[in-house]
């Protein structure tokens, strides 16, 4: 705390700056208002004030040109009232709690001390000359982050400006009333992030702008790297370090980026809730969010049914030790890999020579163009030329066939008999809605206007000449080739989406002889299990399913054949939980989004799933996919998240761990309890439930392996009495505080205050590929760790010196 008289100083500028903020707020509001009554008056009139005349081609000229200024105008206000709106915003945001932090700065050579006080926005002074509250974006705003007081630097558009700080300050300040004042020397105040952490866990991610610590803000400043990798031990703020990283980059970029050329691919959708306050907490529109299964669903075909990776990740938690299971695991790491993103490069080489596969086109029960047709134009074109080159190539051809064809069709009987079933009033029907279309100039295919056209001088010279020739002959025809030509319409469409491309075939081609898979692929190493492998594969092609594990490869090799889909807006993409990804899926990021930077943001004593990438290691494929040059790998060890006995607990299960440090916060130390049969163990969580809940834990989760067993404790909890229980399942969109039982693969990147292991014991966690499963599922604790155990113990846990955590026996004693 400080002394009395820098509390008044201090109390004096709050108040100073208050009142400011609130003269200012109520100047500006009749400019706000009246610039959106312009915006809305302006949308309302725009015709009115706009002279159309499209008689001459002056007229024409001049109606164009009064558009335009209409236009100009409209949206020159409907920019000042954004820009003015933000303002008025900023500052109404800042009222509440000014700033949180202040560093009282000489830059070399100025002989002059400045005051700098720092809040979620800026602020300047009337005079404009300068600002009484700096964005914690600012250059300047990073020496409070950055340093201790003593000598320190920052960089600036024009160099790097070196200085004093004198003084470091920080600040609670609730609805307008100074709470409290530290003076801090080392790192950004202990007590106020003591403060931040103690509180109770909220369904809202909460930003972290007053108490960023150094090494985050690393992450949130880096503006130089193209891939940017995080790997932090679970709770150390990466989420958080990713949220303010947009809102920096938001503001940084303001002029040339915009929120939704950032992409955030998080772990499931219930995270995109959690994390979707954020931004517009800090005045920033919130930026894309997805998931990666979402992606994979919006770029394959409708009628393919991609496998979620929940469902491959049950599969494999479920799985007994058969041949059959362990082909499956060899074939998810196979199919993660580079060597098998390779492997698909050389079977493009070689389908360039042989091996293309296409499907017949058919119309009305009769093939039109076989495959095989198509398979001798495709390899009659010169071999230089690329493979999906090549099919666009053989595309054209196609369409060109087609209409060729659609001229022999209309002597065929079927047109015929559709010609019956038009009456009179069809003619006369379809003849009207024709000419209509082509008044207004809305001609949807060529045969419209040729056929009105026609039709209509044929109607003229009916009704007033004589008539010379065969005019029903001439409207049969014309109708004729109207109704082959909207019968073709759909082959058309699915030549130019490549439907003639037998997909599926080519794909599942690769899967069968292990020799031919070499020969195929340029020689190859072959997993083991590969027949195996082959029949999972092919089996699920068959029902038009793709295993997760093959889904990004697909669209991969649909991309070598079809040509590149790219999106060239995004210009960043932020990966979350990024372990969970695969070689191969970064690969295809990379190709899918070319003018972005990456971050990538991950603990790989979290990596749950089959396929993880390491994210720590200095020659990972993640590292490769930019070069070192232009990757920057940055390791957050300190944990936030959960109070000293549950990291000391958590730390000592995974391999490595002893390098994450904790925040020094004290809680009660976990909680172990044998019971001895599941009936025992419903009722003391249903207890302990009603426990926390009166101790004012308001968010608890009880979290199981898989969701059967989530659905079982859900079921036998509600039995027990649990009214307000929630089961989240993988299509749970929102967080909500209560009691959540949910399977600890989906409660990946959220926290409760208090967690409860359902079954911690052998049984159900005993492989070593699960002891990171449990390791997330532990450290979604904040305040309070509860194991319960029917029968003998994980033997995670083995190892671990009984002193950090507290056993209880069937009769209750510890
Ligand atoms: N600098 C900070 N100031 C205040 N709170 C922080 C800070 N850094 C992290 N936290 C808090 O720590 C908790 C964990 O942060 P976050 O979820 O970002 O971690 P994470 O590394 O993404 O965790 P995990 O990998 O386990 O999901 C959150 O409650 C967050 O608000």
């Amino acid at each position: 705390m400080i002394n009395a008289n820098d509390w008044k100083q201090e109390q004096e500028w709050l108040e100073r700056v208050t009142e400011q903020l609130k003269l200012r707020i109520a100047d500006m509001e009749p400019e706000v208002t009246g610039l959106r009554n312009q915006v809305t008056d302006i949308r309302r009139r725009f015709w009115e004030e706009v002279t159309v005349n499209t008689s001459t081609h002056e007229d024409f000229e001049e109606t164009f040109y009064s558009i335009r200024q209409q236009e100009a105008l409209l949206s020159e206000r409907e920019r000042s009232h954004r820009l003015r709106l933000r303002q008025w915003n900023n500052m109404k945001r800042l009222l509440p709690s000014p700033f949180f932090g202040r560093i009282d700065f000489e830059e070399d050579g100025t002989g002059f001390n400045e005051s700098i006080y720092i809040g979620v926005s800026s602020f300047a002074a009337e005079d404009g000359m300068s600002f009484l509250v700096y964005d914690w974006r600012t250059p300047i705003a990073s020496l409070y982050y950055d340093y201790s007081p003593g000598r320190v630097a920052y960089a600036t558009p024009g160099g790097l400006l070196t200085g004093e700080m004198r003084l470091k300050r920080q600040y609670q300040i609730r609805d307008g009333q100074l709470r409290n004042v530290f003076d801090t020397s080392i790192t950004i105040g202990d007590e106020l992030l003591q403060q931040a952490l103690g509180q109770g866990a909220d369904t809202q991610m909460k930003s972290i702008v007053a108490t960023i610590q150094k090494e985050q803000n690393a992450i949130i400043r880096d503006d130089k790297s193209r891939m940017l990798i995080v790997q932090g031990a679970a709770g150390s703020g990466k989420t958080s370090a990713a949220m303010q990283r947009a809102a920096y980059l938001l503001y940084r970029h303001r002029d040339r980026l915009a929120a939704d050329q950032i992409v955030l691919f998080s772990p499931n959708p219930m995270f995109n809730s959690y994390v979707s306050t954020v931004l517009p907490e800090l005045g920033e529109e919130n930026i894309q969010q997805t998931t990666f299964q979402e992606y994979l669903a919006y770029w394959l075909e409708p009628d393919m049914r991609p496998e979620s990776p929940f469902d491959q990740l049950e599969d494999v938690l479920t799985a007994a030790p058969t041949t059959e299971n362990e082909a499956r695991m060899q074939g998810i790491r196979y199919k993660a890999s580079e060597a098998f993103l390779l492997a698909l490069q050389d079977y493009a080489a070689w389908l360039c020579r042989e091996g293309m596969r296409f499907c017949d086109i058919r119309f009305r029960d009769r093939v039109l163009i076989t495959a095989q047709r198509m398979e001798t134009q495709f390899y009659s074109y010169d071999s230089s030329v690329r493979l999906d080159n090549r099919v666009a190539l053989l595309k054209d051809w196609l369409l060109k066939e087609l209409k060729a064809l659609e001229s022999e069709e209309c002597a065929a009987t079927w047109v015929q008999d559709e010609l019956d079933y038009l009456d009179n009033d069809q003619y006369d029907e379809a003849y009207r809605t024709l000419l209509k279309k082509v008044q207004r100039e809305e001609v949807v295919f060529d045969f419209t206007r040729e056929y009105v056209e026609e039709y209509g001088e044929l109607r003229g010279r009916e009704q007033g000449e004589e008539n010379v020739f065969d005019f029903a002959g001439q409207e049969e025809e014309l109708l004729r080739r109207m109704i082959v030509k909207e019968s073709f319409r759909p082959l058309r469409q699915e030549v130019k989406r490549f439907k003639f491309v037998d997909l599926i075939g080519l794909y599942g081609q690769l899967f069968g002889e292990e020799a031919d898979y070499r020969r195929m692929t340029g020689g190859t190493e072959v997993p083991e299990h590969w027949t195996e492998i082959g029949r999972q594969t092919r089996a699920k092609l068959e029902r038009l399913e793709l295993l997760y594990e093959d889904a990004t490869p697909f669209l991969y090799m649909r991309e070598l054949v079809e040509g590149v889909r790219r999106n060239t807006d995004v210009r960043h993409v932020f990966v979350d939980e990024g372990q969970d990804y695969s070689p191969f899926q970064y690969a295809f990021l990379k190709r899918l989004f070319p003018r972005a930077r990456m971050t990538v943001l991950g603990d790989f004593g979290q990596a749950i799933f089959v396929q993880a990438t390491s994210l720590h290691e200095e020659d990972s494929p993640l590292v490769r996919l930019y070069g070192h040059e232009e990757t920057n790998l940055i390791r957050l060890v300190r944990s936030y998240r959960s109070t000293q006995e549950i990291v000391a607990f958590t730390k000592g299960m995974l391999p490595g761990g002893e390098e994450i440090v904790p925040f020094e916060r004290y809680g009660g130390k976990p909680r172990l309890l044998k019971l001895g049969d599941g009936k025992e163990r419903d009722e003391r969580i249903f207890a302990d439930l009603a426990v926390l809940q009166a101790e004012g834990f308001d968010s608890i989760a009880v979290i199981t392996k898989t969701a059967a067993e989530a659905r079982e404790a859900y079921d036998a909890l509600t039995e027990q009495g649990g009214e307000a229980l929630r089961l989240v399942t993988k299509e749970t969109l929102t967080f909500e505080k209560g009691i959540a039982v949910i399977p600890a693969y989906l409660a990946k990147g959220v926290e409760f205050d208090a967690v409860l292991i359902y079954d911690a014991s052998a049984q159900a966690y005993g492989r070593e590929s699960e002891r990171k499963l449990f390791y997330t599922a532990c450290t979604r604790a904040m305040h309070q760790l509860r194991l319960y155990s029917l029968g003998e113990v994980t033997p995670y846990l083995r190892d671990l010196d009984s002193e950090l955590y507290e056993m209880e026996n069937r009769t209750g004693s510890l």
